[in-house]
């Protein structure tokens, strides 16, 4: 049978499609528990010589089977994104069908690496790969299960969000208006000083009060969420207006303690996110940030450590930047230099109204720059110390385009004996469509990680990972790490690192694509 004929078999809550049968691992009746041989290089150099030695750590996984009722709550939930989100959701949980110029149209969750891509779980008896659902590795929520909620600082409902972000097909609009009218977006924090002058017209769903009452407001909102649709976990994630960066400030946000003080004391330099942040780290809640802004500042990554709570982020990476961090890795692993990336970017969106700001621009072309640093860092063949490719970031707001995000790129390199290599890429595409399933993937890739516990030789008791999850790195444009370790950004080795990760928690070995089974005679 060919590998496109297999039949998946899908996973339940808590039941696998596949078992392991191995020594390594066991299935209790609550938990899946691999034994991990993790095997690395290490490399010394001394007196101009170069040595490794292969080393081997063994790791114990152990991962809760059970899948539990989840919540997302998104900060920013009539915005594009969250809107579009939620109507997909619905219409995929009542499967509607919808007409197009094109036809009937169904719904899909095409774009979302857990639900629309597969992984190679090995080979049949006849040497023929065998492929499953990415979902299936290790259970999972599905996305039709997520209880969804939010805030936004404009009160309209979840229908008015959709209508006025113009990106779904009026025919779908039109069969999920009754029930996205009943859902309604909690009152927001808005300290105008954040983002851009032109989202004040829309802000009419806002919180009184000083800053400490924001945060217990978003703190009780939390847990009246959960208790109210009998959540086991919550997940917020922001995919509210890119803010402007805040400025680090000794004694204010650089340490946990002292931007608890800052926020009782209600310090200018707290954003928004960063109490929704703080909020959530205190309610146990993990929290991810889909915009490029430094929401977590040093003290809310202390905080987070501190409290034993996931984060994540920042900035989803949709388009441009995801197709960069594969083209450069392309061109550098193939020892073509790129000397000059330049890359144009309009839309017509209300994302795109708020990044014509100077200060907003400022956030996402940071976070928008420093993709290649790591790829360019792996080749000191083509880049002396320090030495980087041009690198220009444009974005424009054109009213017209609406949603249809364009991105213009030009890469230049330097190939074969002083050769020039010029490619031009031209892409036309719905900025939400490509957003939403990354928020899908960042819930429930975060969830899934809150019932992954590990424990090495030397721990005697299962621990959670490091609060920071870069495990979340694929789906995020500038991936947040923990202190003091390499930032990946090509796509290839983030969905690797994923993959592999998972994989390790059913004991099956990391995809090393060697098939030598069809190189020997
Ligand atoms: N769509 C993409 O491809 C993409 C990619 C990367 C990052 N992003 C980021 O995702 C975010 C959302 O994108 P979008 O297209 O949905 O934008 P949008 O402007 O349509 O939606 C943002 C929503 O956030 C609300 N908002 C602003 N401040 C808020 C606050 N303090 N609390 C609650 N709500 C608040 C706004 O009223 C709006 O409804 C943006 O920051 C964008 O830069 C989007
Ligand atoms: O993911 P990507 O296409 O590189 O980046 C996008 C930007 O190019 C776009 O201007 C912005 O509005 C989107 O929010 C997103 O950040």
């Amino acid at each position: 049978m060919a590998p496109h004929e297999v039949q998946f078999e899908t996973s339940a809550n808590g039941v696998e499609s596949f078992r392991v049968e191995s020594d390594k691992v066991i299935y209790t009746e609550d938990h899946i528990e691999s034994t991990y041989v993790y095997r690395d290089s290490k490399v010394q150099k001394a007196d101009g010589k170069i040595t490794v030695v292969p080393t081997e750590k063994t790791y114990n996984f152990r991962t809760v089977r059970a899948v539990p009722r989840v919540g997302l709550m998104m900060v920013g939930w009539g915005g594009n994104n969250g809107s579009t989100l939620t109507a997909s959701i619905i219409a995929n949980r009542r499967n509607i069908q919808w007409r197009t110029k094109e036809g009937v149209q169904s719904p899909n969750y095409y774009g979302s690496v857990t639900q629309a891509s597969t992984l190679k779980l090995g080979v049949d008896e006849k040497g023929q790969d065998v492929f499953i659902p990415f979902s299936n590795i290790l259970p999972m929520v599905h996305p039709n299960d997520l209880v969804l909620g939010g805030w936004d600082i404009s009160a309209h409902n979840l229908a008015a969000s959709m209508e006025r972000a113009k990106v779904l097909e009026y025919d779908l609009q039109r069969q999920v208006k009754d029930e996205m009218e009943a859902l309604q977006p909690l009152p927001s924090i808005y300290y105008p000083d954040y983002i851009a002058a032109n989202q004040s017209d829309r802000a009419d769903n806002v919180l009184p009060g000083t800053k400490q009452d924001h945060l217990e407001k978003i703190r009780k909102d939390i847990r009246d969420f959960k208790a109210q649709h009998n959540l086991d976990k919550v997940i917020v994630l922001w995919t509210a207006n890119t803010e402007r960066f805040s400025a680090i400030i000794p004694g204010v946000n650089d340490s946990a303690d002292a931007l608890l003080k800052s926020i009782k004391e209600g310090h200018d330099e707290v954003a928004p996110s960063t109490v929704f942040a703080v909020a959530s780290i205190l309610e146990g809640t993990p929290f991810v940030n889909g915009s490029p802004q430094n929401t977590f500042v040093p003290g809310a990554i202390e905080l987070a450590e501190r409290e034993k709570v996931y984060i994540g982020g920042d900035d989803f990476k949709s388009g441009q930047t995801k197709f960069k961090s594969v083209m450069v890795d392309f061109l550098v692993s193939a020892g073509i230099k790129p000397i000059g990336i330049t890359s144009y970017n309009h839309l017509g969106n209300n994302d795109g109204k708020n990044l014509s700001a100077p200060q907003q621009f400022r956030s996402k072309e940071i976070s928008k720059s420093n993709v290649v640093d790591d790829m360019v860092a792996a080749n000191p063949i083509l880049y002396k110390k320090n030495e980087h490719p041009d690198h220009i970031v444009v974005i424009k707001y054109c009213p017209a385009v609406g949603d249809s995000k364009r991105a213009l790129d030009e890469y230049v390199s330097e190939i074969f004996m002083g050769g020039r290599n010029t490619i031009s890429t031209y892409n036309v595409c719905e900025d939400s469509l490509l957003a939403s399933p990354l928020i899908l993937d960042l819930a429930i890739i975060t969830e899934l990680m809150t019932r992954i516990e590990y424990k090495t030789e030397d721990m005697t008791e299962y621990a959670p990972f490091h609060s920071v999850l870069s495990v979340l790195s694929y789906m995020l444009k500038a991936p947040m790490v923990p202190p003091g370790t390499p930032v990946v950004n090509a796509l290839g080795k983030q969905r690797a690192a994923m993959e592999n990760i998972f994989r390790a928690c059913v004991g099956l070995p990391p995809q090393n694509d060697m098939m030598l089974e069809h190189k020997a005679f």
